[in-house]
This record gives C-alpha cells, structure tokens and sequence, in this order.
C-alpha cells in the first residue's frame, strides 16, 4: 500500500533482547526472510557501534540482494557540542551506505537535561543538524523520537518542537516512540492524533510491550494517523520486546482492510516467523497470535463439535491464509467430534461410526485419566486409533519378554545391559543391546532385533526424551509419564508411555515411536509398508 511502510527492527531492536545473539551470517539470513514477508525497510543494526553491525552492512552491500525492501541503517543524533559533519558516529551512518537511516532522537526534556546533559535548544539543533546532513548526502531520514509519549505528558510543547525541527530538516516522517513501553491504547490514540494535529507532519509508531499492549498500541496509533509502523518478527526486543509486526501487519491487513502485502506474503507469515525461530535459536512462541502452533488448535470438545459442523464458528480468520492450520488435540477435554476431527487429521474417515468414536473417546479418558496425554502425543493417539480401526494393533514384533541390568563400578559410570526376547514374522529372536543407560540398551536391543525386517529403522533418531512425574507426592513410587521425540528426518513425531516404572513407562514410548515410524510414516520409497496399514 502506498504511503504507508512496515519498518522492521528485528535485527537491531529484536537484537537488543535478552538471549538473543545473531552473527552477521544470521543477520544476513533473516534480512532475507523479512524481505519474502513484504516489509519495506529493514533496520540492519547500528554501524559502528560494534564490528559485528559495521561487518553486516558491508557485506549486506554484495550480499544481499532484496526485492522490495530497503535496508536502514540506525544511530543516534550528532553528539551535543559537535557539528554532524564532525561526528564519527555520524560519519559511520554514511559509510554504511544505505539508502535510509533512521536517529534516535531526544524528545523528553527530562533525558535531554538529565541523560544528554545539555540544553534543551541544543539537543533541537542536534535533530535538525543531523537530519539535514544525512538528507543532504541523499539519505531517506526517519527520526525516531525517544520517549515521545512521557515526554508529551511531561512537556507536550518541547515534544511537538522536536517532531517539527526534525521534519523541517527532512526527515521523511517523525516515529513517535513508547520506549519504556509503558503506554495503552488510549493514551496512545489521543498523544498521536494530538501531535498529526498540531504539526501536520507524518508520523510513525515504535512500541515496547511492557504493557502487554505494543500491538495494540501500533494499531491504535494507525488509528489516529500513523503511516509507519515499526516493529520485530515474533516481538523480539529490549526487556519485554517490541511489537510484534507479524501480529501487527495481520490486523491491519485482515481486520482493517489495508492492503499491505500479497496474499503469497500474508501466507508466508508462519514459515518466515518460524524460520527466524531457528536462526534466533529460540523456540517459537506455541501460543502467538496468528502464527503459533496453538493458534489455531482446538482441545474442547464443544469447539470440536461445531468446527465438524464450520471452522468459522470457532476461529477468527481461516488459518490458511497466514499459513497455519487447524489441528485438534485429543485429551479429556475431547468429545466424538474431536475424535472424529482428529481421526480426518490422521487419515481417517470416522464419520457415521458413533460406536467406535465412542469406544475411542472412553479409552483416551480412561487412559488420560491414568496419566497418558494425547495431545503432546498424536504419534501413539494415531496407534492406538489403528488398533481401534483394524482391531487389532499395528505392531512389529510379539514380545517374549524384555530385561535391563546396569552395572557400576565405584560412583564414576554405570553401564547398562539389556536382553529382549521377541518373534519378528514369526522368527524368534535374542537380542542384547549396551547402553549409557537402560533406555540407550534397550533403543539398541530392539533396534539390532528388527533392522534386518525393518531396515529403515537405521533412519530414526529420537531427538528428546522428557520424563515427568506425575504424583510427586510419591517420591520415587511416583507414576511417571515419558514423551519421546523422534525424527526419520523428514518428520518428527511424538509418543508416550506411562507406567510406575521409568524403565517400562520409557520401553512404551520406544515401541510406539518405532513403530509409528515404520508403519505409519512410512519414507515416500516405501509405499508398500503403507499399504501394509491401509484402511
Ligand atoms: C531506545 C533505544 O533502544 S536506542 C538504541 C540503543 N541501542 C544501543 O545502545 C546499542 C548500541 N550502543 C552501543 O554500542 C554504545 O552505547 C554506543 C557505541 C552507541 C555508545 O557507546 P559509548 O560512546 O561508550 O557511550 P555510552 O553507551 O556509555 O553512552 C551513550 C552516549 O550517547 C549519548 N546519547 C544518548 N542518546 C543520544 C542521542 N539521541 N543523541 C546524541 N547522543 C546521545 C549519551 O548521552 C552518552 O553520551 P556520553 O558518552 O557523553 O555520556
Ligand atoms: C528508538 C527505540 O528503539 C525506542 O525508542 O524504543
């Protein structure tokens, strides 16, 4: 939409968040994936304040080649007392060579006097010096202006003053800025309209979130005027983040009406966000607005009942067009409906066969109520539908029996031993496996006992192993709860197993997780163990 930009700051704001560390590699990375979301700027850091974002802008020039964004550099205003053209760090904004920069600027006459410790006319001429040098070496200028809205409260006059010095050097618009975060919506609509009324300038928003509120307050702000809205992909920022553009750029989009980016973007959101997930080496947030794992996955029965019916009754947009879907997870909380949604999920067809959902529904209660959890576990919930459907259990072997020994030596290491005896197509088998623990013997045991049946087996890696204990109150008597995680690398799935033994409660997630993997998932070269469980 023209006349109005998505400024990003995920690499120098999102950057500026606890834990979070990119490398100019990564930098350059997610330069690339903002630019495929549609935004039209992209604030790579702050030249010469450390090597790492000098580096970035120098590569960035050969590097990174975008397709509708603009790169931004960021700094501060000339330093009090020193002409811009003097100021190094000024000189560096310039040497990165992009075609925007965005200052910082003073606009709480608090932080002038106080932080700055200069005049209050001088900080003004530090605003206009700066942006006027910039604008004349051919740079688009924002400015942001620091603490705009304390400062408004503290002082409105001096605040607007700043917001006009700087558009009458050049800046392209004037971004009202709630740095401590600490504004809601209200006082936000009214400071914004209040200053577009006064100065006539355009405007733009940056908001933290230590309200909880910075997506709100964008809007708000768009609302009463702003035409440029900043903000990180997935929030990330200084102490609570900053907004969230994904979320932001969506409402504007979907229930505002404004054109902001191709529907291809709009449905790129959830792979960019997670995408940026993975180089920030964060965990995406399940619950995030529009893009998270649980935004739209439904665990109440009477939610399930009427999705059945239309999707629409129980979500706010269709998630397809952010790139997300609809999932619904099987717990207590589940009815037939959700039996029946979850079972189309997997493959099923379960309509019009009240008995099994019914028969279905009683074990996963029964079961949940004995500890075992289906919606982290869709790999053991969808055996044990198969076992329902076919009535009888996918399964890869009969087991004779199965033992674990561990032997340590002083207090140093334990090694552990495990025997299985088991009939694999109707071949009786021993195998003994070694491991750094009875569930590493036990992966090899089993493992050595039916690869020559089930060869691909040599392809699953379990890549997480969480134990909880779900009666604490019992000690080491406890009843625990183990969730396997495994991969064939191209899928990872999720199996469960519950039992007052660590050992036999970990043994059922194991089997259940070998064999999802080779029954139920199978490797796109295999469709014949497919058609082994076709229904
Ligand atoms: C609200 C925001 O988030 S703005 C972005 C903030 N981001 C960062 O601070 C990350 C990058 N920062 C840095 O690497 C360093 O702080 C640097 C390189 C910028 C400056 O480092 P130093 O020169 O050692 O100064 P230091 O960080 O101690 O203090 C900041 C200086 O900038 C001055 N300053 C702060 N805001 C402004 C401004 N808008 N205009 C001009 N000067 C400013 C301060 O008065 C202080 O000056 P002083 O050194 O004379 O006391
Ligand atoms: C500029 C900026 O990051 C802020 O005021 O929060």
């Amino acid at each position: 939409m023209s006349g109005f930009d998505l400024y990003d700051t995920t690499l120098r704001d999102g950057a500026q968040q606890e834990g979070l560390h990119l490398s100019v590699d990564d930098k350059l990375a997610v330069a690339r994936l903002l630019d495929q979301l549609g935004v039209g700027f992209i604030e790579g850091g702050w030249p010469g304040a450390n090597p790492k974002d000098t580096e970035f802008f120098r590569r960035a020039r050969t590097e990174l080649v975008l397709g509708s964004a603009r790169l931004a550099a960021f700094g501060s205003t000339r330093r009090a007392g020193v002409r811009a053209c003097d100021d190094p760090q000024v000189a560096a904004l310039l040497e990165a060579q992009t075609p925007v920069v965005t200052l910082v600027g003073k606009s709480h006459v608090r932080h002038v006097t106080d932080a700055l410790r200069t005049s209050p006319a001088e900080n003004l001429a530090m605003v206009a010096d700066t942006v006027a040098h910039l604008v004349a070496h051919g740079r688009t200028v924002y400015l942001d202006a620091e603490h705009f809205f304390d400062g408004y409260e503290a002082d409105p006059a001096y605040a607007v003053e700043v917001v006009r010095v700087a558009a009458e050097a050049g800046a392209e618009a004037v971004v009202l800025c709630d740095t401590n975060g600490g504004m809601l919506p209200h006082d936000i609509e009214r400071v914004v309209s209040a200053t577009a009324q006064r100065t006539g300038v355009r405007l733009g928003i940056h908001c933290h979130n230590d309200t909880g509120c910075a997506v709100a307050n964008s809007i708000a702000a768009v609302r009463a005027g702003a035409t440029h809205v900043q903000g990180t992909v997935n929030g990330y920022g200084e102490r609570t983040g900053n907004a969230d553009l994904i979320a932001v750029t969506t409402n504007l989009q979907l229930k505002l009406g404004m054109p902001l980016v191709s529907d291809g973007q709009l449905a790129a959101t959830v792979h960019v966000s997670h995408a940026v997930s993975e180089i920030t080496n964060l965990p995406p947030f399940e619950r995030a607005p529009y893009v998270g794992a649980s935004a739209f996955a439904h665990k109440a029965g009477l939610h399930a009942s009427a999705l059945r019916v239309d999707p629409d009754l129980y979500q706010h947009i269709d998630p397809a067009l952010v790139g997300n879907e609809m999932r619904t997870l099987v717990s207590d909380m589940a009815g037939r409906a959700s039996i029946e949604l979850k079972g189309r999920e997997l493959g099923y067809d379960l309509a019009g066969r009240p008995e099994l959902l019914a028969r279905v529904l009683r074990r996963v209660k029964e079961l949940e109520g004995a500890g075992w959890t289906f919606e982290a576990a869709d790999a053991s919930f969808d055996l044990l539908l198969h076992e329902e459907v076919q009535g009888r259990p996918a399964a890869l072997f009969e087991l004779e029996s199965w033992r674990v020994r561990t032997d340590a030596e002083g207090s140093a290491s334990a090694l552990s031993e495990a025997t299985l005896e088991l009939r694999v197509e109707g071949r009786r088998q021993v195998a003994v496996g070694e491991g750094n623990g009875p569930v590493n013997a036990l992966d090899h045991a089993l493992r050595q006992a039916l690869t020559p049946a089930y060869p691909r087996l040599v392809e699953l890696e379990l890549i997480d192993f969480r134990v909880r204990i779900l009666d604490a109150d019992h000690g080491t008597d406890a009843t625990t709860r183990v969730l396997i995680d495994t991969t064939d690398g191209e899928r990872t799935w999720t199996t469960v197993g519950v039992g007052p033994n660590i050992v036999h409660a970990s043994w059922i997630a194991l089997v259940d997780s070998f064999t999802f993997g080779m029954l139920r998932c199978p490797s796109r070269a295999e469709p014949v163990a497919h058609a082994a469980v076709a229904r």
